[in-house]
This record gives C-alpha cells, sequence and structure tokens, in this order.
C-alpha cells in the first residue's frame, strides 16, 4: 500500500531510520539483559563461595580450626593442565605433559602465593575479615579452573583426639553406632560435645569415626599425619581429626548422614524415609546420578590440582547427604599420604597414581550408569562390567547399557557421553583422560573422546586398582 500510495522520500528515510533505531535499542537491551544475568549468577555464585568460605571460618563453632599459615602441601599440579586443542588428540600423549608457560610461571612463583590453595583461602578469609564485597573485591581469590561449580578446598588445621573423647563419642565403639566395614578397620557413628555451645542447638557434632584393626600397619598413615592439615571442600569428605590408642589409629570425618553410593545403588528397597515404616521401592534417578557423578568428579578434581592422588576411587568412598535437589556426594576416604605420586621412571601401568584414579574413575562412572558392580557384574557369560560394556559398544549398543531399573527414565545422549568417557579412562594411562576433560564431559561443556571399539585396553589394564591394593595390603599383613 505504501509503494501504491508513492510516499516520498522522507517518508522512506524515516521509517528506515526507525526500523534501524529499533533494532539498535532491542540489541543493546538483549546485551544488558544477559550482562546482568551473567553478574546475577555471578553473585549467586559468589555468595555460594562466600557462605562456604563463612562456615569454614566459624567450622563448628571453632571446635575444628580452620588452618591460617602452613606449610603449604598443596600446589597446582602443572601436569594437570593442558591446553585445549591437546585433549584427546594426542595417543603418544605423555601423562606427565608439560605444562602452559603461564602454570609454570605460576607453580614456580613463592611459598604461599595466591595461586596455592592454602594462599587462597588465607587471601579469602583477609578478605572477609576486611568485609569486602563479594564480587567487586580485589582480594577476593579467582577461582583455579573453569570447571562449572567447583571452589577451591580449604586447609583445616586436624585435631588429636585422646581415646576417652572418642569412646565417649560413640558409646564404647557400641554396636549399635557401626556404620559400616571396610578392609582396614570399621566405622562407627560419633557425636562430641561442644563445651562453648551447651545451650545451642549445635552442641553435638555429629562425626563418623574409623577405627583401625589392630593389625594394619599404619605408619604411612601416621607419617602423614605429621602434616596436620586436611582439606575442606563441599566435595570432599573432611578428615577433622585423628587419634592413636595402644598403636591403633582412629580417624574422625565427616558424618555422611546417607551412606555411601554402594548402599544406595546397589539396593532397590529402601526403609529410610518410608511414610508407614514398610520398606519402599526406590531407584535412584538419572539426574540423581549424574549429580553424584560431577559431585565426585569435582572432588577427585580438588586432589588432583592439589598434587594428591585418592588411590581408592569406588562406590564405598563416594558418601552421600541430604541436598536441595536429592542427595548429594562428597570423594571420601583420602589422606595426604598419596601427595607427589613415584617418580616416571618407576611407573608401571598399575602403580598408584593420577592413571590409576582415572582407571577408577571410569570404572565408577560405568557402575553408576548401569546400576552394576564392577566386578561381578551379572550379566551372563561376564564377570567384569567394563567388559560388558566394551562388548555392547563393539556392537552399537551403548545405550543397552544403562541401568534397566530407570525403565528409560534417562537422557540417552548424555547417557551415551559419560559411558563413552568412562571407557575412555579405561585407555592404557598414557591415553587416559584427565579428571579436567572428564568433569567438563559430566558438566556437559565438552564433547566425550572419540573411543573406537579397536582401542579396548588389554586385560593387565583392566586390573582396577583395587585389587592391586588388596594385594599390596595382605603382602604387607603377610
Ligand atoms: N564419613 C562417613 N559417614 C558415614 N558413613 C561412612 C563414613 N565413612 C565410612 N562410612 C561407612 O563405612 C563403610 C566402611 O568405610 P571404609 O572407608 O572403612 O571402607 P571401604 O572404603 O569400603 O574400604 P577401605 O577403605 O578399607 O578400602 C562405608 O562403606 C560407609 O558405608
Amino acid at each position: 500500500r505504501w509503494l501504491k500510495d508513492k510516499k516520498p522520500v522522507w517518508v522512506w528515510l524515516t521509517a528506515v531510520v526507525a526500523t534501524v533505531v529499533a533494532v539498535v535499542v532491542a540489541v543493546v537491551l538483549i546485551v544488558i539483559a544477559y550482562r546482568m544475568f551473567r553478574r546475577t549468577r555471578q553473585v549467586a555464585a559468589a555468595a555460594a563461595e562466600e557462605e562456604d568460605y563463612r562456615e569454614q571460618k566459624m567450622f563448628y563453632g571453632g571446635y575444628f580450626a580452620p588452618a591460617r599459615a602452613v606449610d603449604d602441601p598443596m600446589s597446582i599440579n602443572a601436569n594437570m593442565v593442558r591446553s585445549p586443542e591437546r585433549m584427546w588428540q594426542s595417543p603418544a600423549r605423555s601423562s606427565r605433559a608439560p605444562a602452559s608457560p603461564a602454570l609454570m610461571r605460576a607453580v614456580a612463583s613463592p611459598p604461599n602465593s595466591t595461586r596455592s590453595a592454602v594462599g587462597l583461602a588465607e587471601r579469602h578469609i583477609a578478605g572477609l575479615n576486611r568485609k569486602t564485597a563479594p564480587v567487586a573485591s580485589p582480594s577476593r581469590p579467582r577461582t583455579m579452573n573453569p570447571l562449572p561449580g567447583f571452589s577451591p578446598a580449604l586447609p583445616v588445621r586436624l585435631k588429636e583426639f585422646s581415646y576417652q573423647s572418642l569412646a565417649e563419642a560413640t558409646s564404647n565403639f557400641h554396636k549399635s553406632n557401626e556404620l559400616g566395614r571396610g578392609r582396614s578397620g570399621k566405622v562407627f557413628k560419633g557425636a562430641f560435645r561442644v563445651p562453648e555451645n551447651v545451650d545451642k542447638d549445635d552442641s553435638k557434632i555429629d562425626v563418623a569415626i574409623k577405627r583401625f584393626d589392630k593389625d594394619i600397619d599404619i605408619n604411612q598413615i601416621r607419617g602423614d599425619l605429621k602434616r596436620k592439615y586436611s582439606l575442606k571442600h563441599r566435595n570432599l569428605v573432611t578428615l577433622l581429626g585423628y587419634g592413636l590408642h595402644k598403636g591403633r589409629l582412629y580417624l574422625v570425618y565427616d558424618l555422611m548422614s546417607c551412606g555411601s553410593l554402594d548402599q544406595r545403588l546397589y539396593s532397590d528397597v529402601e526403609t529410610v524415609g518410608a511414610d508407614d515404616g514398610q520398606p519402599s521401592r526406590h531407584v535412584m534417578s538419572w539426574d540423581e546420578r549424574c549429580n553424584i557423578i560431577k559431585d565426585a568428579a569435582l572432588g577427585l578434581y580438588q586432589l588432583h590440582v592439589s598434587n594428591a592422588f585418592h588411590g581408592s576411587v569406588k562406590a564405598s568412598n563416594i558418601l552421600l547427604e541430604p541436598g536441595r535437589e536429592g542427595r548429594r556426594a562428597r570423594l571420601g576416604d583420602f589422606t595426604y599420604s598419596k601427595v607427589a605420586p613415584p617418580p616416571q621412571e618407576a611407573w608401571t601401568s598399575t602403580t598408584p597414581s593420577l592413571e590409576t584414579d582415572m582407571l577408577d574413575f571410569g570404572a565408577l562412572i560405568l557402575e553408576v550408569v548401569c546400576g552394576r558392580r564392577r566386578s561381578g557384574c551379572g550379566v551372563p557369560n561376564f564377570t567384569s562390567l567394563l567388559d560388558w560394556v566394551w562388548a555392547l559398544h563393539a556392537q552399537g549398543r551403548l545405550p543397552a547399557a544403562v541401568d534397566e531399573k530407570l525403565a528409560g527414565n534417562f537422557d540417552s545422549k548424555h547417557a551415551v557421553n559419560l559411558l563413552l568417557v568412562g571407557l575412555a579412562c579405561t585407555h592404557e594411562p598414557q591415553r587416559r583422560p584427565t579428571i579436567d576433560e572428564v568433569s567438563m564431559v559430566i558438566s556437559g561443556t565438552k564433547s566425550p573422546p572419540e573411543v573406537a571399539t579397536s582401542m579396548r585396553p588389554s586385560r593387565e589394564v583392566h586390573t582396577s586398582y583395587d585389587e592391586i591394593f588388596r594385594n599390596i595390603w595382605s603382602t604387607r599383613k603377610a
């Protein structure tokens, strides 16, 4: 109609200018909205971090004190950081890949550098003391890595407990307080009284106390405890303290009220929380499984960037607690004894190291996705879960590995990604992905690696560290 009306040129010009202005205004508004959204997210993340640090500062009302100045046992592990273009690609990649020059400079910087976990903690606490704003403060530490949801750990000073206080906390290690049994001892539920909080709600601190068996050689762990520090992190079960009595070692940990992953994953009957007291059927949901894998990955990432390895990543060492949206997980049962793996010349594919952690973590991912144990997986003709999943992968039927109890209620693309990254962790050591790579696949910020069916590793490489550890343990006992 406009054309027919033969409007004068100035009308056309005005229309064009108005359109351009409208588009520019729209773009500006979108940019402003996006920046505000990002800013809100940053503030929320900073507030969560702030909360973490505040909690750390007042760690159980001062009963377990946060560390302030320590000989930093934690420094960024240069070997963990690689440039993105090198990820997945280099078959001949050295497991001790050289760090980027920037990182090498950071690592070479003086002790108490702001890049160490301790430095970060101290700077942060100092920042809090000055009541600085969460985001704007120049003294606030930056998170060390780009993983979504990750914040660095803080050091915690270990407390030494007398046998008397440990016995009192557990009613003399009464059977009714027993939480579980591992290869090296029993774990009991306990509670310490906090004298300064007698009239308050938090007058008791619930803990889990691991009592090592009498015949366990505790020298390695005892040496480890000389460091007197542990880590507090939302994805690690903090070691709070220890006790020694008549050659027996006791370790005191955060109590994780929902027990361990193996107890929940492999039992689909649950009495806890049933309204009528009758056992209720409960299958761990897909979202909960994804959260647990993510939490465990962030916990392991914290250890690996701290130059430590775990050495026993398995479902019984993933401990659970209630979260806002289902249970959340923490990686438990680690000590500092595993800081600084042996020199490279001394490595074999099975020497406990960051790489064996990755093998175990890959097996853990498969266990959670498939809802089956890594050995004795319950599939006819297969004992090893890894063998079964590799076989399905060879047939192009990976989704069939997902736990059938989920009755199809899962995101099949994400499930396949998890299975692929789990399989990639079972490659020979130097080709296994690192925990930062795995974490990115888990959080969906990176695609999984190519896993050709021909890449299936030899059986020796399949050997879980757990089995090796059992052998070492029995040799030691002998
Ligand atoms: N902090 C904790 N909070 C709650 N329960 C715990 C805690 N630590 C351990 N447990 C329970 O105690 C059980 C035994 O733990 P423990 O660490 O001794 O054994 P493990 O990891 O199975 O074997 P090991 O460490 O000897 O190889 C766990 O499976 C878990 O159910």
